[in-house]
């Protein structure tokens, strides 16, 4: 497996981090600014079921959303040119990281816990794993988490910035990297 023979200009960007995050709102607007495909695969996985999520894991349950969520990140991640968001619990699968560190260039949006709890409201009924949670459930949920986002290639700050100025840093450290890199 790999991407061996692919330019790191042409490899897609994957965007991992906590629900909430902004890695969808963000990533959307990342793709807007390369004029490539944005790919959401909470999205997709929605598409399939037609259904949104919430009724997908009510209806089939977890296990089900998983495997679904591992197969289409691996169609996804193996494609030149994309930009792709993926589900806060994707890179809890070992084999969904293998895929996305080999193939593709992984950006990590890191958020604070205190900047975080201040979403919840905008995020609560959306997302199952959330549902019927304490604060402090999602507080340990949350740090636990952050483990599995450690495995990436680049960190990206979101504290106290705009969707507009993290997309900007993220479009600069591309065009950097891409420069720096220029096998040509
Ligand atoms: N940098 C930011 N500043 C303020 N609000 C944000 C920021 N990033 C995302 N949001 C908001 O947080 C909510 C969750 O964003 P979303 O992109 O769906 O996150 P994720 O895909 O990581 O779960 C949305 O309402 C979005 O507008
Ligand atoms: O962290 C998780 O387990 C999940 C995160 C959600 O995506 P976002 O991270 O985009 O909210 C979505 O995939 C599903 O509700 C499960
Ligand atoms: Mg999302």
């Amino acid at each position: 497996m790999g991407s061996d023979n692919m330019s790191l200009k042409e490899k897609s960007i994957v965007f991992i981090g906590f629900m909430g995050v902004g890695k969808t709102t963000i990533g959307s607007l990342v793709a807007k600014k390369l004029y490539r495909d944005f790919i959401d695969i909470d999205q997709e996985i929605e598409k399939e079921f037609d259904m949104p999520t919430t009724e997908i894991f009510k209806t089939f349950g977890e296990k089900v959303f998983r495997e679904k969520e591992k197969n289409i990140i691996d169609f996804y991640s193996k494609q030149k040119l994309k930009i792709i968001s993926v589900g806060g619990g994707a890179f809890l699968q070992e084999e969904i990281q293998k895929i996305c560190l080999s193939n593709c260039i992984v950006f990590f949006l890191d958020l604070s816990w205190e900047s975080w709890k201040e979403r919840i409201n905008l995020i609560i009924d959306s997302r199952p794993v959330l549902q019927g949670k304490s604060l402090d459930e999602i507080k340990e949920l949350f740090y636990t988490r952050q483990q599995y986002y450690m495995n990436h290639h680049s960190k990206v700050e979101t504290d106290n910035l705009d969707i507009e100025s993290v997309a900007d840093n993220i479009v600069d450290a591309l065009k950097t990297a891409w420069e720096l890199y220029d096998e040509h």
